[in-house]
């Protein structure tokens, strides 16, 4: 046993050279060290991993249901990545259970021989020296390449390993990719060990954004830079901008392990938290520059808004139907007489608008209005998950379905809403194959679950949205007609917030609840309310809650002023030009005469030369426009082309 020990890690078996290059040398000496002296490991003896029972193993995937779904996509990525090269990948707990196996059906038996399978245990107490074992005893990643393995019987194998942290620093598992017919130089592996430790770091990034969905949370990445190599880290904090967490690599690398509660963003960066959230909400999507206060490195931040899942309207829309909604719009009003008379009577409902018109609230609504408001509403958003889990999240699985499914099968959202309303959100992002397993829902009332014989029978209310045109998507190929025409009877529209007469109303319902959640009590001038009222919310409603809980956060007086909201809702010019709206509904602004030519200029280019837009922004009719615009000489670029190359224009 010494003499192998001596051997590999003298460089007898891999060459020292390149041991050191993937930089495990000395902890692999340390590991072998513990493996001999302290679980005094034969390591000749061959009886592979031990492997839970049945039970010993449902019962750690449902105490671990939570981690392995947020694990999923990272496990899955990693698969993809490494599969056609005969590796196999593993994710364990944090004291080395393998509770997610993925591997080729052709190689699986070998696999399993191997001891790579569910259940399977890869601790170092007792495999010694292995890969998933020993990144768990020194919390960081390691290559374990052959007969760098303590057991002889593992020596055939390679494996790369990377713990997994949970947002509160503890290790809760680990990802390891290991084939069994790899070259002899270990340097062959620093891809597949990239790669391994990438996917981690997204798992924990992952785990990191679910923990503190309830926070702002930053990400941050310094793209091209050596010190990140392009990775993304995390930052949360609350709303008076102190830093409730940052991810570990953050907090190792960048703030040097200084404590972080009770500071502020602004001590670590060029911003303030209420600079950096009036940018993302004049920019929203765009990346916002970042610099290291400590080492004057620039990094590029996103912004994600804290998800408030008990948000008064989503819970109270469910219990008091339409009465939940600020609804005093004369397209609104009557879109909900109408759909109240349809409910109930087996029809799909389709609802369209933009985003954040208020479709789910209003799908809600329907729900709480219709004779099964006692039973589920579920809601599933179709483009918000890969197009390979929209098959198991809609329809379930059976128990073995595929690898990686849970294993008591799992109902899906169709079971799940069985007697209530299953809304189905962005519709048109729904894969056509599935297209066809859903009319079967809804014509027949059936569904069959993954890997199921039998079809289960069920009822229930279905609503879809979407913003998309499913008509041109039918002509187009991507919407089965068939499903379109089923959808295409009982239609509403709701009105983008900017169109709604009602929008004063809605701002303060929404206002009101951003205090009740915030429990504050603040009051809002008729002048900022009418300036809230006059901006063009392109993100509409969900924009508005935004907006108002930032200010309701920010304001430290008892009334609310525009200082107190983002730039570019007091100020609508400063909105992007890629987010401009079609249409604004401002008040035509009073300009010295000599600028006109150039404000209009500025707001046609604005609206992307949409003339109806500029002339509701600049608040006149659209043939007034075309007349002052001819006063000023302005054509616009298309009708220029066009005009030039009849000869009609040169300029
Ligand atoms: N009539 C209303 N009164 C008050 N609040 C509303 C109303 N309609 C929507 N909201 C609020 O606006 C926000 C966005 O609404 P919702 O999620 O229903 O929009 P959506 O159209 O479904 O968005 P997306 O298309 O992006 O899924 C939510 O916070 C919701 O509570």
């Amino acid at each position: 046993m010494r003499d192998r020990r001596g051997d590999v890690l003298a460089g007898g078996v891999v060459p020292g050279g390149a041991l050191s290059l993937l930089g495990n040398e000395e902890r692999l000496r340390e590991s072998w060290r513990r493996s001999e002296e302290t679980y005094r490991i034969d390591p000749s003896t061959r009886a592979g991993a031990r492997v839970l029972t049945a039970s010993e193993f449902r019962e750690l995937r449902d105490r671990l249901s939570s981690f392995l779904r947020i694990a999923q996509l990272g496990v899955s990525r990693l698969h993809e990545q490494v599969r056609d090269s005969g590796y196999c990948v593993l994710l364990t707990n944090g004291h080395g259970a393998t509770i997610d196996f993925r591997g080729s059906p052709s190689l699986d038996e070998d696999f399993r021989r191997r001891g790579f399978l569910v259940g399977a245990c890869w601790s170092e107490v007792e495999e010694g020296t292995c890969g998933v074992g020993t990144a768990i005893v020194d919390r960081a990643p390691i290559l374990v390449h052959r007969a760098e393995h303590f057991r002889s019987h593992n020596s055939g194998i390679t494996c790369s390993a990377a713990p997994v942290f949970g947002p509160g620093d503890e290790l809760v598992g680990v990802l390891n990719a290991s084939a069994f017919a790899a070259p002899e130089n270990r340097n062959s592996q620093a891809v597949v060990y990239r790669l391994v430790q990438q996917n981690a770091l997204a798992i924990e990034n992952a785990l990191f954004v679910e923990g503190y969905k309830s926070a702002w949370t930053l990400s941050i990445s310094a793209p091209g830079d050596s010190w990140s190599l392009g990775e993304v880290h995390y930052l949360a904090f609350d709303d008076g901008g102190r830093i409730v967490a940052a991810s570990r690599r953050l907090r190792v690398g960048l703030f040097a392990g200084a404590s972080l509660p009770s500071r502020r963003l602004e001590d670590f960066f060029d911003l303030s938290a209420s600079e950096l959230v009036r940018r993302a909400h004049e920019r929203p999507g765009a990346p916002i520059a970042l610099r290291c206060l400590a080492n004057g490195l620039l990094f590029e931040a996103q912004l994600r808004a804290p998800v408030r899942e008990a948000a008064p309207c989503s819970t109270l829309s469910v219990k008091r139907g339409f009465d939940a909604l600020a609804a005093r719009d004369p397209r609104v009003l009557e879109s909900i007489e109408r759909v109240k008379r349809v409910v109930d009577r087996k029809l799909t409902i389709l609802l369209l608008g933009e985003t954040g018109s208020g479709k789910e609230a209003f799908a809600k609504a329907i729900h709480g209005h219709s004779q099964r408001r006692d039973k589920p509403f579920v809601a599933l958003n179709c483009a918000a998950i890969p197009e390979t889990l929209i098959e198991s999240e809609l329809f379930g699985y059976k128990e073995g379905a595929f690898t990686g499914a849970k294993a008591r099968g799992a109902k899906g959202k169709v079971q799940q809403s069985n007697g209530g309303t299953l809304f189905l959100d962005e519709i048109g992002d729904m894969p056509l194959a599935l297209q066809t397993r859903l009319l079967r829902v809804l014509a027949e009332g059936e569904v069959v679950a993954l890997g199921a014989s039998e079809p289960e029978k069920v009822d229930l209310n279905v609503i879809c949205a979407t913003h998309r045109d499913l008509a041109s998507m039918v002509r187009s190929g991507q919407f089965r007609e068939d499903l379109f025409y089923r959808l295409n009877a009982a239609v509403f529209r709701l009105p983008p917030l900017r169109e709604r007469s009602d929008r004063c109303e809605v701002i303060r319902q929404v206002l009101e609840e951003e205090m009740v959640t915030a429990g504050r009590r603040l009051v809002l001038p008729d002048a900022v309310l009418e300036r809230l009222a006059g901006y063009p919310w392109p993100g509409n409603i969900r924009e508005l809650r935004n907006a108002l809980r930032f200010a309701v956060a920010v304001c430290d007086d008892e009334t609310l002023a525009l200082e107190h909201f983002p730039e570019s809702v007091t100020d609508p010019l400063a909105m992007p030009v890629a987010l401009s709206p079609t249409v604004f509904a401002l008040p035509p602004p009073v300009l010295p005469a000599g600028d006109e030519r150039e404000h209009m200029l500025h707001v046609l280019r604005q609206c992307h030369w949409n003339i109806s837009a500029a002339a509701a922004h600049i608040g006149v009719s659209r043939s007034t426009l075309y007349r002052r615009m001819q006063r000023q000489g302005i054509v616009a670029p298309n009708a220029a082309d066009v005009l030039s190359a009849q000869g009609q224009v040169h300029h």
